[in-house]
Protein backbone atom coordinates (compact mmCIF):
# COMPACT_ATOMS: atom_id res chain seq x y z
CA UNK A 1 0.00 0.00 0.00
CA UNK A 2 3.16 2.36 0.23
CA UNK A 3 3.00 3.35 -3.53
CA UNK A 4 -1.04 3.95 -3.58
CA UNK A 5 -0.73 5.71 0.15
CA UNK A 6 2.28 7.93 -1.16
CA UNK A 7 0.38 8.69 -4.86
CA UNK A 8 -2.74 9.52 -2.67
CA UNK A 9 -1.18 12.13 -1.18
CA UNK A 10 0.67 13.83 -3.46
CA UNK A 11 -2.55 14.10 -5.93
CA UNK A 12 -3.93 15.64 -2.34
CA UNK A 13 -1.29 17.85 -2.08
CA UNK A 14 -1.27 18.91 -5.84
CA UNK A 15 -4.84 19.40 -6.18
CA UNK A 16 -6.09 20.65 -2.79
CA UNK A 17 -5.44 24.42 -3.25
CA UNK A 18 -8.15 24.55 -5.63
CA UNK A 19 -10.37 25.31 -2.82
CA UNK A 20 -9.78 28.27 -0.46
CA UNK A 21 -13.36 28.68 1.07
CA UNK A 22 -12.85 25.26 3.20
CA UNK A 23 -9.92 23.68 5.33
CA UNK A 24 -8.68 21.05 2.81
CA UNK A 25 -6.31 19.52 5.39
CA UNK A 26 -5.89 18.56 9.08
CA UNK A 27 -3.68 19.71 11.77
CA UNK A 28 -2.10 16.87 11.88
CA UNK A 29 -1.54 16.71 7.84
CA UNK A 30 -4.24 14.30 6.27
CA UNK A 31 -6.38 15.17 3.66
CA UNK A 32 -10.08 16.80 4.13
CA UNK A 33 -11.72 15.60 0.80
CA UNK A 34 -13.61 18.07 -0.94
CA UNK A 35 -15.11 18.75 -4.50
CA UNK A 36 -12.87 19.93 -6.51
CA UNK A 37 -9.22 18.82 -3.80
CA UNK A 38 -8.70 15.81 -6.03
CA UNK A 39 -8.65 14.52 -9.55
CA UNK A 40 -10.78 11.61 -10.16
CA UNK A 41 -9.34 10.43 -13.62
CA UNK A 42 -5.37 10.45 -11.67
CA UNK A 43 -7.16 8.20 -8.41
CA UNK A 44 -8.89 5.85 -10.50
CA UNK A 45 -5.90 4.73 -13.01
CA UNK A 46 -3.42 4.63 -9.46
CA UNK A 47 -6.22 2.52 -8.03
CA UNK A 48 -7.92 0.46 -10.91
CA UNK A 49 -4.76 -1.73 -11.48
CA UNK A 50 -4.45 -2.95 -7.32
CA UNK A 51 -7.79 -4.89 -8.38
CA UNK A 52 -8.61 -3.90 -4.90
CA UNK A 53 -12.34 -5.31 -3.48
CA UNK A 54 -13.88 -2.49 -1.32
CA UNK A 55 -16.59 -3.92 1.74
CA UNK A 56 -19.46 -2.13 3.04
CA UNK A 57 -21.25 -3.29 6.07
CA UNK A 58 -25.00 -1.57 6.49
CA UNK A 59 -27.43 -2.59 9.07
CA UNK A 60 -31.42 -2.88 8.51
CA UNK A 61 -32.72 -4.26 11.68
CA UNK A 62 -36.32 -3.86 12.25
CA UNK A 63 -38.35 -1.12 10.64
CA UNK A 64 -34.89 -0.37 8.48
CA UNK A 65 -35.28 -2.90 6.39
CA UNK A 66 -37.25 -0.67 4.20
CA UNK A 67 -34.02 1.44 3.44
CA UNK A 68 -32.27 -1.54 1.62
CA UNK A 69 -33.62 -1.09 -1.29
CA UNK A 70 -32.92 1.98 -2.22
CA UNK A 71 -29.44 2.43 -0.58
CA UNK A 72 -28.22 -0.57 -2.98
CA UNK A 73 -29.45 0.57 -5.98
CA UNK A 74 -28.31 3.84 -5.46
CA UNK A 75 -24.51 3.09 -4.37
CA UNK A 76 -24.88 0.35 -7.77
CA UNK A 77 -24.85 4.13 -9.49
CA UNK A 78 -22.21 5.38 -7.38
CA UNK A 79 -20.36 3.61 -5.02
CA UNK A 80 -16.69 2.75 -6.34
CA UNK A 81 -17.92 2.49 -9.62
CA UNK A 82 -15.77 -0.27 -12.04
CA UNK A 83 -14.58 -1.84 -8.17
CA UNK A 84 -14.99 -5.30 -6.64
CA UNK A 85 -17.42 -4.61 -3.56
CA UNK A 86 -18.99 -6.57 -1.23
CA UNK A 87 -21.91 -5.75 0.60
CA UNK A 88 -22.83 -7.03 4.17
CA UNK A 89 -26.16 -6.42 4.97
CA UNK A 90 -26.70 -6.78 8.67
CA UNK A 91 -30.38 -8.11 9.29
CA UNK A 92 -32.90 -9.60 11.88
CA UNK A 93 -35.21 -10.27 8.84
CA UNK A 94 -33.10 -11.75 5.82
CA UNK A 95 -36.72 -12.45 3.52
CA UNK A 96 -37.32 -9.01 3.49
CA UNK A 97 -33.70 -8.18 1.69
CA UNK A 98 -35.12 -6.95 -2.06
CA UNK A 99 -33.02 -8.85 -4.76
CA UNK A 100 -31.02 -5.56 -6.36
CA UNK A 101 -29.35 -5.94 -9.75
CA UNK A 102 -26.04 -5.87 -9.05
CA UNK A 103 -22.52 -4.93 -11.30
CA UNK A 104 -20.07 -7.52 -12.63
CA UNK A 105 -17.57 -8.32 -10.02
CA UNK A 106 -20.28 -6.93 -7.21
CA UNK A 107 -21.81 -8.98 -4.48
CA UNK A 108 -24.63 -9.28 -1.66
CA UNK A 109 -24.03 -11.10 1.19
CA UNK A 110 -26.58 -11.15 4.32
CA UNK A 111 -25.41 -10.90 8.06
CA UNK A 112 -28.33 -12.69 10.16
CA UNK A 113 -28.09 -10.75 13.76
CA UNK A 114 -30.32 -10.08 16.48
CA UNK A 115 -32.34 -7.73 17.03
CA UNK A 116 -31.77 -5.74 20.50
CA UNK A 117 -34.60 -4.04 22.19
CA UNK A 118 -34.16 -0.45 21.70
CA UNK A 119 -32.65 1.44 18.83
CA UNK A 120 -29.62 2.95 21.03
CA UNK A 121 -28.32 -0.40 21.77
CA UNK A 122 -29.34 -1.48 17.81
CA UNK A 123 -27.21 2.12 16.58
CA UNK A 124 -24.28 0.93 19.66
CA UNK A 125 -23.93 -2.51 19.03
CA UNK A 126 -22.57 -2.38 15.31
CA UNK A 127 -19.61 -1.72 16.60
CA UNK A 128 -19.18 -5.73 18.44
CA UNK A 129 -21.00 -7.32 15.16
CA UNK A 130 -18.53 -5.56 12.59
CA UNK A 131 -16.08 -6.51 14.44
CA UNK A 132 -16.43 -9.62 14.83
CA UNK A 133 -17.52 -9.94 11.37
CA UNK A 134 -14.03 -8.65 9.97
CA UNK A 135 -12.50 -11.64 12.67
CA UNK A 136 -14.61 -14.11 11.09
CA UNK A 137 -15.26 -13.73 7.74
CA UNK A 138 -14.28 -10.28 6.14
CA UNK A 139 -10.95 -9.92 6.75
CA UNK A 140 -10.19 -12.34 4.13
CA UNK A 141 -12.73 -11.04 1.46
CA UNK A 142 -11.97 -6.97 1.45
CA UNK A 143 -8.85 -4.58 1.36
CA UNK A 144 -10.97 -1.85 2.70
CA UNK A 145 -14.05 -1.94 4.87
CA UNK A 146 -16.93 1.25 5.22
CA UNK A 147 -19.05 1.20 7.76
CA UNK A 148 -22.51 3.15 6.74
CA UNK A 149 -26.09 3.98 8.30
CA UNK A 150 -28.68 2.35 5.70
CA UNK A 151 -31.20 5.13 6.06
CA UNK A 152 -28.92 6.90 2.91
CA UNK A 153 -28.97 7.22 -0.57
CA UNK A 154 -25.93 7.59 -2.67
CA UNK A 155 -26.12 11.04 -5.21
CA UNK A 156 -23.35 11.48 -6.39
CA UNK A 157 -19.69 9.62 -7.21
CA UNK A 158 -17.96 8.08 -4.27
CA UNK A 159 -14.82 6.63 -5.53
CA UNK A 160 -11.20 5.81 -4.73
CA UNK A 161 -10.61 9.73 -3.25
CA UNK A 162 -12.09 8.20 -0.02
CA UNK A 163 -9.93 5.39 0.53
CA UNK A 164 -7.35 5.67 3.66
CA UNK A 165 -5.88 3.53 6.15
CA UNK A 166 -8.82 5.02 8.62
CA UNK A 167 -11.46 7.49 7.77
CA UNK A 168 -13.66 9.40 9.67
CA UNK A 169 -16.82 11.86 7.69
CA UNK A 170 -17.43 15.52 9.25
CA UNK A 171 -21.00 15.32 10.69
CA UNK A 172 -23.23 17.78 8.25
CA UNK A 173 -24.74 19.33 11.61
CA UNK A 174 -21.17 20.95 12.89
CA UNK A 175 -18.46 21.31 9.85
CA UNK A 176 -18.72 25.04 10.07
CA UNK A 177 -19.75 25.58 14.47
CA UNK A 178 -17.22 26.27 16.76
CA UNK A 179 -15.87 23.43 18.75
CA UNK A 180 -17.63 24.41 22.03
CA UNK A 181 -20.64 23.57 20.43
CA UNK A 182 -19.98 20.44 19.28
CA UNK A 183 -22.04 17.78 21.08
CA UNK A 184 -19.30 15.50 22.61
CA UNK A 185 -20.17 13.51 25.98
CA UNK A 186 -19.02 15.96 28.91
CA UNK A 187 -19.60 13.84 31.48
CA UNK A 188 -16.05 12.66 33.17
CA UNK A 189 -18.11 9.43 34.09
CA UNK A 190 -18.30 7.71 30.57
CA UNK A 191 -15.36 6.47 28.56
CA UNK A 192 -16.65 8.81 25.71
CA UNK A 193 -15.29 11.84 27.68
CA UNK A 194 -14.18 14.96 26.00
CA UNK A 195 -13.16 17.48 28.10
CA UNK A 196 -14.05 21.55 27.32
CA UNK A 197 -11.42 23.31 24.83
CA UNK A 198 -10.39 19.89 23.32
CA UNK A 199 -11.03 17.53 20.43
CA UNK A 200 -10.98 18.58 17.12
CA UNK A 201 -13.79 17.93 14.84
CA UNK A 202 -17.14 16.63 15.47
CA UNK A 203 -17.42 13.00 13.37
CA UNK A 204 -20.57 11.38 12.22
CA UNK A 205 -21.12 8.27 13.63
CA UNK A 206 -22.68 7.05 10.17
CA UNK A 207 -19.46 7.14 8.20
CA UNK A 208 -16.04 5.63 8.84
CA UNK A 209 -13.80 3.08 7.41
CA UNK A 210 -10.19 2.22 5.90
CA UNK A 211 -8.14 -0.88 5.58
CA UNK A 212 -10.05 -3.67 6.68
CA UNK A 213 -7.25 -4.07 9.67
CA UNK A 214 -7.41 -1.18 10.65
CA UNK A 215 -11.14 -1.22 11.22
CA UNK A 216 -10.98 -4.12 13.37
CA UNK A 217 -8.81 -2.43 15.75
CA UNK A 218 -10.87 0.88 16.15
CA UNK A 219 -14.30 -1.25 16.18
CA UNK A 220 -12.73 -2.90 18.84
CA UNK A 221 -11.66 -0.05 21.13
CA UNK A 222 -15.10 1.63 20.19
CA UNK A 223 -16.71 -1.44 21.83
CA UNK A 224 -14.79 -2.23 24.62
CA UNK A 225 -15.50 1.58 25.41
CA UNK A 226 -18.95 1.20 25.46
CA UNK A 227 -19.03 -2.16 27.34
CA UNK A 228 -16.97 0.29 29.62
CA UNK A 229 -20.09 3.00 29.92
CA UNK A 230 -22.34 -0.23 30.30
CA UNK A 231 -20.84 -2.33 33.24
CA UNK A 232 -20.78 1.42 35.29
CA UNK A 233 -24.65 2.35 34.21
CA UNK A 234 -23.64 5.24 31.63
CA UNK A 235 -24.76 5.87 27.91
CA UNK A 236 -22.58 8.28 26.08
CA UNK A 237 -25.02 11.30 24.57
CA UNK A 238 -24.38 9.90 21.24
CA UNK A 239 -24.29 6.34 21.62
CA UNK A 240 -21.66 5.07 19.11
CA UNK A 241 -20.87 7.96 17.76
CA UNK A 242 -19.49 10.24 20.87
CA UNK A 243 -17.45 6.69 21.24
CA UNK A 244 -16.25 7.10 17.78
CA UNK A 245 -15.52 10.75 18.68
CA UNK A 246 -13.94 10.08 21.54
CA UNK A 247 -11.34 7.77 19.98
CA UNK A 248 -10.45 9.88 16.65
CA UNK A 249 -8.94 12.52 19.45
CA UNK A 250 -6.17 9.79 20.60
CA UNK A 251 -5.80 8.11 17.14
CA UNK A 252 -6.19 10.67 13.99
CA UNK A 253 -7.71 9.33 11.13
CA UNK A 254 -5.49 9.24 7.93
CA UNK A 255 -8.24 10.99 6.03
CA UNK A 256 -11.35 12.91 6.69
CA UNK A 257 -14.23 13.17 4.42
CA UNK A 258 -16.12 16.27 4.13
CA UNK A 259 -19.86 16.64 4.79
CA UNK A 260 -20.60 15.85 0.90
CA UNK A 261 -19.92 12.33 1.44
CA UNK A 262 -22.11 12.53 4.56
CA UNK A 263 -25.06 14.81 4.07
CA UNK A 264 -28.83 15.56 5.34
CA UNK A 265 -31.48 16.57 2.64
CA UNK A 266 -33.29 18.04 6.40
CA UNK A 267 -30.59 20.77 5.54
CA UNK A 268 -30.25 23.55 3.06
CA UNK A 269 -27.45 22.93 1.49
CA UNK A 270 -24.65 25.96 2.25
CA UNK A 271 -22.26 27.29 -0.57
CA UNK A 272 -19.43 25.10 0.49
CA UNK A 273 -21.28 22.48 -0.17
CA UNK A 274 -20.51 21.66 -4.28
CA UNK A 275 -21.42 17.84 -4.59
CA UNK A 276 -23.77 16.22 -2.22
CA UNK A 277 -22.69 12.56 -2.71
CA UNK A 278 -24.27 10.47 0.23
CA UNK A 279 -27.10 11.97 2.21
CA UNK A 280 -29.55 10.75 4.55
CA UNK A 281 -33.17 10.09 3.95
CA UNK A 282 -36.11 12.17 5.40
CA UNK A 283 -37.44 9.59 8.40
CA UNK A 284 -40.47 9.58 11.04
CA UNK A 285 -38.24 9.14 14.07
CA UNK A 286 -40.98 8.01 16.21
CA UNK A 287 -42.47 5.92 13.94
CA UNK A 288 -39.64 4.27 12.79
CA UNK A 289 -37.97 3.38 16.22
CA UNK A 290 -40.96 2.35 18.23
C1 LIG B 1 -25.60 11.31 10.53
C2 LIG B 1 -25.08 10.53 11.68
O1 LIG B 1 -23.94 10.65 12.03
N1 LIG B 1 -25.95 9.65 12.25
C3 LIG B 1 -25.74 9.05 13.56
C4 LIG B 1 -26.95 9.42 14.38
O2 LIG B 1 -28.00 8.82 13.75
P1 LIG B 1 -29.37 8.66 13.11
O3 LIG B 1 -30.34 9.54 13.75
O4 LIG B 1 -29.22 8.74 11.66
O5 LIG B 1 -29.57 7.14 13.59
P2 LIG B 1 -30.33 5.99 12.84
O6 LIG B 1 -31.73 5.99 13.29
O7 LIG B 1 -30.09 6.06 11.38
O8 LIG B 1 -29.59 4.70 13.43
C5 LIG B 1 -28.29 4.34 12.99
C6 LIG B 1 -28.32 3.07 12.12
O9 LIG B 1 -28.56 1.92 12.95
C7 LIG B 1 -29.35 0.98 12.23
N2 LIG B 1 -30.65 0.81 12.92
C8 LIG B 1 -31.03 1.66 13.91
C9 LIG B 1 -32.23 1.45 14.59
C10 LIG B 1 -33.05 0.36 14.22
O10 LIG B 1 -34.15 0.13 14.76
N3 LIG B 1 -32.64 -0.45 13.21
C11 LIG B 1 -31.47 -0.26 12.55
O11 LIG B 1 -31.15 -1.02 11.64
C12 LIG B 1 -29.53 1.52 10.81
O12 LIG B 1 -28.49 1.04 10.01
C13 LIG B 1 -29.39 3.02 11.03
O13 LIG B 1 -29.03 3.69 9.84
O14 LIG B 1 -26.80 8.93 15.72
C14 LIG B 1 -26.68 7.50 15.80
C15 LIG B 1 -26.47 7.12 17.24
O15 LIG B 1 -27.27 7.88 18.08
C16 LIG B 1 -25.51 7.00 14.97
O16 LIG B 1 -24.29 7.44 15.49
C17 LIG B 1 -25.68 7.51 13.55
O17 LIG B 1 -24.65 7.03 12.75
MN1 LIG C 1 -28.99 7.38 10.11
Amino acid sequence: YTFECCYNSLTFLFFSFRRQDVLTVTPWLAPIVWEGTFNAEILDSAYRPLNLTVGVTAFAIGKYTRFVGRFLESAEKHFMKGYRVNYYIFTDNPETIPTVQLQPGRRLVIVPIKKYPSWQEISMRRMEAINKHIAETSHGEVDYLFCLDIDMVFYNAWGPETLGDIVAALHPGYFNVPRSQFPYERRSSSAAHIPDGEGDFYYGGAVFGGLVKKVYEFTKTCHMTILTDKANGIMAAWQEESHLNRHFLSHKPSKVLSPEYLWDDRKPKPPEIHLIRFSTVDKDYKEIRD
